[in-house]
This record gives C-alpha cells, structure tokens and sequence, in this order.
C-alpha cells in the first residue's frame, strides 16, 4: 500500500518525471553535458504527456510540456524595462581599446591593472527574462533600451530558457539579460527548407532571429532554431549578487542558463587584446554568427563607480571584428 497523502491525487511520478527532465534539460543546456541520449529525453518527454493527458490538474505552468502557448497574439505589448538595457562603445583598433582601458584607470584614478571579463558579442537580439520566486514571468526585447515588447510566449519555446531557475540561491526578482540568436547550423537548415517550399529566404542568422521572435503565433516561433545565451543581470530584488561579472555569469549556469562557452577573464587589457586575437583567429569556426568582443570590467564595484554616459556604459567596450561579406549567392537568388 503507497503512502500516498490525501493531497497526492496524481501518481507521484508526475512532479519527479518533470524533475528529471528539468535536470537533463539542464545537463544538456547549462552544462553542455547531457546524461542521456536525445531519444531518451523525447521518451521522457512523451510519457510527461501522456501522464498530463490523464492528470490535466497535474499540469503546471513550468512544467516542460508548456511551452508553446496555443493562441497567437494580436499585437505585442510594450514592456517598460525597470533598469534601462545600455547599449555598448565600440572600439575598431588595439589603440581604440588601449585607449578605453587608459579612459577606466583614469577615472579610477589608478594605475592597477584593471581585470576584464572577455565575451564574445553574440549576433543576434538582445532580451531581457524575468524571474519570480523563481519562476520566468517575462520575456521582453530591449526595444530602445527603455520600451521593449513583451515576447513572452515566444521566449517560452526557446529550450534554453529554463521556465523555472534550476538550483538554490536566486534572489527572488532576477532580470537575467543575454542573447537570442539563430546557430549557422539552424539558420543553413531553414534557408535549405525555405528554398524547397518557395518561402522567403533569409539573409543571416541575425535577420532569421529577429523574424522569428516577431512572430504573432508562438507556435511560429517553437519551430526556428533559437538559442538564448545569458550575458548580464538587470534588476535584482531580495538577494545578493557576486562581486565580479565573470562569477555572476558562473550563477547564471548554476541556475540552468547557457552560457557562452568561449568567455575568460584577462588579468589586464594586454590580455584582453590576445583574447581579441584568439578568437579572431576561430571566428569562422564557431557555430554562431558574432560581430566583436565584449570587455567588461570584472569588478561589479568598480562598473559601480564607472557608471555609464547616456546609454552605453564606461565600464564595457565592444571590440568589432572587419565586417563579412554577406553571402552573395543568397543575393544573387533574391534577384533572379
Ligand atoms: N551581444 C552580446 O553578446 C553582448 C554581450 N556579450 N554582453 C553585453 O553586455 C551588456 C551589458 C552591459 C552593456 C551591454 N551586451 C551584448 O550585446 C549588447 C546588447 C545590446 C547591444 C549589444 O548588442
């Protein structure tokens, strides 16, 4: 006889299923090391539905089974961001990004060597996610950097987003900023599918991300190739922060965000500039389209003390790679 509790009216495998998927999700996208096979999850996956199918009052809004909301909207609603989401300086030289690190030291009035995060700039759109109590209940585009829409339906299909913050610690309201964008892999494949069916091609992964988080219909949206990879923290209520970027970045993986694989911390702006270096050198190489490198002091209190002009802030550069040539094949189709 189980000992079920008189408030157990489902088998209790529905809420330890769901863990274990929401842990092998994570496994997966925060620790880019899965446990099990693809096929296993959709196994997972599958029997969740069927339990959920039996159990609809078993059914919560986290649960892995909810993400692609049914109706399409009619338009988007504009979000008001709490903290304004800046824009980034951009440096086109070793000297350009010598000379922001010499702007850093002396406004720090210091000689020290100041210590940079260093992230690739990803090439996609900017989102901001909020988080209560754990829970995502907000997904909205930076828009311009102040109003943004409200795209929550649609960042809710986006696997990479976890609907409920893995792990303990979070504070209680976490605005958690990053990228959304479209791998050359998915962006390849759905061009080749676009040509087949006759349907609008896109120019690059950027475009295709965009077009994709625009969609009315999440269902649209569950389709596209999307990934969200965490970049900073906006606003933050009941609980503390670490005291450098490069640790939040390591509590954003720890509560099931992907980050970027390729970051590092540079002791000094020389570093920084053989970072630039290293990755200008595998740029072709990476499965995702990036336009620079991001610095951003590794301090939290000294970007404190930093601040920002207007809306892009003295304590981060982005450091621009040339520009590519865009595919010209892709055009030459268009104008046939
Ligand atoms: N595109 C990126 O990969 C990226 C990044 N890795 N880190 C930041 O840091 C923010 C927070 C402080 C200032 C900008 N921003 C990024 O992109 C920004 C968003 C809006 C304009 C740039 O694209």
């Amino acid at each position: 006889m189980s000992t079920l509790s008189l408030f157990d009216d489902f088998p209790p495998d529905i809420e330890q299923l769901r863990q274990e998927i929401n842990y092998h999700s994570y496994r997966y996208y925060a620790l880019d090391d899965p446990q099990i096979t693809d096929a296993d999850y959709d196994r997972l996956m599958q029997r969740l539905r069927e339990l959920e199918a039996q159990y609809p009052a078993s059914i919560t809004p986290d649960s892995p089974t909810q993400r692609v909301g049914a109706a399409p909207l009619s338009a988007f609603q504009t979000v008001v961001h709490e903290m304004p989401m800046l824009s980034l300086d951009n440096a086109f030289s070793d000297e350009d990004l010598l000379a922001f690190n010499q702007r850093v030291q002396d406004r720090l009035k210091s000689a020290e060597d100041i210590e940079y995060a260093c992230e690739v700039k990803l090439d996609g759109i900017a989102v901001s996610l909020l988080y209560q109590n754990g829970l995502l209940v907000r997904g909205a585009t930076r828009g311009d950097g102040t109003n943004g829409e409200d795209i929550t339906q649609n960042v809710r299909t986006i696997k990479s987003i976890p609907l409920r913050l893995h792990g303990e610690g979070f504070p209680s309201v976490l605005e958690v900023r990053g990228e959304i964008y479209m791998p050359k892999a998915g962006f390849n494949a759905l061009n080749e599918n676009a040509r087949i069916t006759g349907e609008k091609l896109f120019v690059n992964p950027r475009n295709a991300a965009a077009g994709s988080l625009r969609q009315l219909d999440p269902r649209i949206t569950a389709n596209r190739p999307l990934e969200m990879c965490a970049y900073s923290v906006g606003w933050v209520d009941g609980g503390e922060l670490p005291s450098t970027h490069s640790n939040v970045l390591a509590a954003l993986k720890s509560w099931g965000f992907l980050t970027n694989r390729e970051t590092q911390v540079a002791k000094n702006i020389h570093e920084a500039i053989a970072f630039y270096r290293r990755i200008g050198e595998k740029r072709d190489a990476l499965a995702y389209d990036i336009d620079g490198i991001v610095f951003k002091v590794n301090s939290r209190k000294l970007q404190d003390s930093l601040g920002f002009i207007s809306r892009a802030p003295r304590w981060a550069i982005a450091y621009k790679f040339p520009a590519q040539e865009e595919s010209t094949l892709l055009l030459d189709v268009e104008f046939q």
